[in-house]
């Protein structure tokens, strides 16, 4: 068994409650309201902005120039996968950006970019992993049981796609090396970062379905 599969083992309960939950369900039937969709895309523009960052701060942090490269591209596909997919969606709805995380994009976003900047490369590399896998798993679980008129269509076959399940795997690919060259404290540590995103990209989906904000 690979150390990501070691990984993935640990978040299944996670997993299987992000399946279940109302926001994933109603993307799928195609019934979110328009409005929980709009929080979602809103914050998710945030998101990818940080999210992009840290891929960057990954790269300048690689000890080898392939790793450098890898990690530049992924923060590049961030930015743009972040253009097309939401400039649809803030065009058909005529919303603008917004300037404020919420909470779980506000824990989200710092987790990330504290992660990996102040610990090692394979602890801020097992942090971003749950962006990047979750998103190819509940991609396809949608896509797979989705009707086809679909106002969530564009954002559904974006994630289902083959260029995204390519980076997927090259991500899994650079997470198993740094495992192993990794002390066990280290891959502890990895293990922790995992399951600290992967909870978070459950926090992410609810605070956009109970449309969560600051309370004071
Ligand atoms: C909260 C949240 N988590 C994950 C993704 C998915 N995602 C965003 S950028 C990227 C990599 C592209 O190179 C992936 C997989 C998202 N959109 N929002």
């Amino acid at each position: 068994m690979t150390f990501t599969d070691q990984l993935w083992q640990e978040i299944a309960p996670v997993y299987e409650v992000i399946l279940s939950h109302g926001f994933v369900e109603e993307l799928m039937a195609g019934s979110l309201p328009s409005p929980t969709f709009q929080y979602y895309i809103q914050q998710d523009a945030l998101y990818l902005a940080d999210f992009s960052r840290a891929l960057s701060q990954l790269a300048a942090r690689s000890a080898n120039p392939d790793d450098m490269l890898q990690f530049t591209q992924f923060a590049q596909n961030a930015i743009l996968v972040e253009r097309a997919l939401h400039e649809t969606y803030f065009s058909l709805y005529a919303i603008e950006p917004e300037t404020t995380k919420m909470p779980a994009c506000f824990a989200y976003t710092n987790y990330l970019l504290a992660t990996t900047s102040l610990q090692s490369i394979a602890v801020g590399a097992a942090a971003v992993l749950p962006c990047f896998w979750i998103y190819r798993q509940v991609g396809k679980y949608i896509y797979q049981q989705a009707i086809r008129e679909n106002p969530y269509r564009a954002w559904i076959d974006t994630y289902a796609g083959d260029a995204f399940d390519q980076s997927v795997t090259q991500m899994l690919r650079l997470t198993d090396q740094f495992a192993e060259l990794a002390s066990p404290t280290e891959r502890a540590n990895m293990q922790e970062a995992f399951r600290v995103s992967s909870r978070l990209e459950w926090y992410f989906w609810n605070d956009a379905y109970t449309q969560n904000r600051w309370l004071v």
